[in-house]
C-alpha cells in the first residue's frame, strides 16, 4: 500500500531537497514543498522535484481576498500539484474561488488552526472558544465551500472525521513517542493521528533531521 506519509522538505537548498527525497522515497507517499522551498526556487524548482516521480503537495497556505487567491491558484496551474493549501480563515468566497481555479486533479485543502498554536495563542488572536471548536467551525466552512479537505492537528482530526467522513484530512505536527516537539504545540503520534481518521500525515524534522532519514521514515511507517 502507498505510504500515507508526506515528507516535509523544508529547505531552500535544491540539492539537499533532491537528495533527501531520493533517500526517503521508498517509505513516503509524497513530497511536501512549502514556502521556504517555493520562495527560493518557484515553479521551476517544483517541477524538478516532481520529476523524481512522487506526488507533490504544494503548501503555500494562500490567504488573501478571493480574486487574488484565485489568480494565484490559476497561476500555479501548470505545476498541477496533487495537493494545495489555502487558509480556511480566508472565508467561504475565497475557498470557493480557490477550488474553482484549481486544476481538476488538485486537492485544495484548507488550513484550520496551525499546530504551532495552543489555546492561549488562539485567545490572543481574538478568537473565543477552544481550539477544538475553532477547528470544527472552520472544517464546516471548508466543507460548505466545496474544497476537498482540511489541515488540522491530531487532537481534532477524530471529531472532524466524524462530521466529514469524506473529507481529505491532513495532519501535520505529529511526533513519534518520546521525540522533541520543537515549535509544535498540538502534537500526537503518527499512529494516533491515523487511528483517529487522518487521510495523510505531514512529517518533517523527525525524518529530515534524523541521522538516517530513510531509517527514520521506515521506522515511522512501520508504526502505522
Ligand atoms: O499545512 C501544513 O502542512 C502545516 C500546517 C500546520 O498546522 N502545521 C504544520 O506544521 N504544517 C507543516 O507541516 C510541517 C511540519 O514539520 P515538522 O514539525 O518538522 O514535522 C511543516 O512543513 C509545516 O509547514
Amino acid at each position: 500500500m502507498t505510504s500515507r506519509i508526506y515528507v516535509a522538505i523544508d529547505t531552500p537548498d535544491l540539492a539537499r531537497a533532491k537528495a533527501l527525497a531520493q533517500r526517503v522515497r521508498t517509505h513516503v507517499g509524497g513530497l511536501k514543498l512549502g514556502l521556504e522551498f517555493f520562495c527560493a526556487h518557484g515553479q521551476a524548482g517544483v517541477r524538478e522535484m516532481a520529476a523524481l516521480g512522487l506526488p507533490i503537495f504544494l503548501d503555500l497556505k494562500l490567504h488573501d481576498i478571493p480574486n487574488t487567491v484565485a489568480k494565484a491558484v490559476q497561476a500555479l496551474g501548470p505545476v498541477e500539484p496533487a495537493i494545495l493549501t489555502v487558509h480556511a480563515s480566508g472565508g467561504r468566497a475565497m475557498l470557493e474561488d480557490a477550488k474553482a481555479a484549481a486544476p481538476l486533479g488538485t486537492k485544495v485543502v484548507a488550513v484550520t488552526m496551525l499546530t504551532s498554536l495552543d489555546a492561549l495563542d488562539l485567545t490572543a488572536t481574538g478568537v473565543t472558544g477552544t481550539p477544538h471548536d475553532h477547528v470544527l467551525r472552520l472544517a464546516d466552512l471548508a466543507a460548505e465551500a466545496g474544497v476537498d479537505g482540511i489541515v488540522c492537528s491530531g487532537e481534532e482530526v477524530g471529531a472532524v472525521h466524524k462530521r466529514w467522513p469524506k473529507g481529505f484530512l491532513v495532519v501535520p505536527g505529529v511526533r513519534p513517542a518520546g521525540g522533541g516537539v520543537g515549535d509544535q504545540k498540538r502534537v500526537v503520534t503518527p499512529r494516533a493521528a491515523m487511528d483517529a481518521g487522518a487521510s495523510i500525515l505531514v512529517i518533517g524534522r523527525p525524518i529530515t533531521q534524523a541521522e538516517d532519514p530513510d531509517a527514520a521514515a521506515r521506522a515511522i511507517a512501520a508504526t502505522l
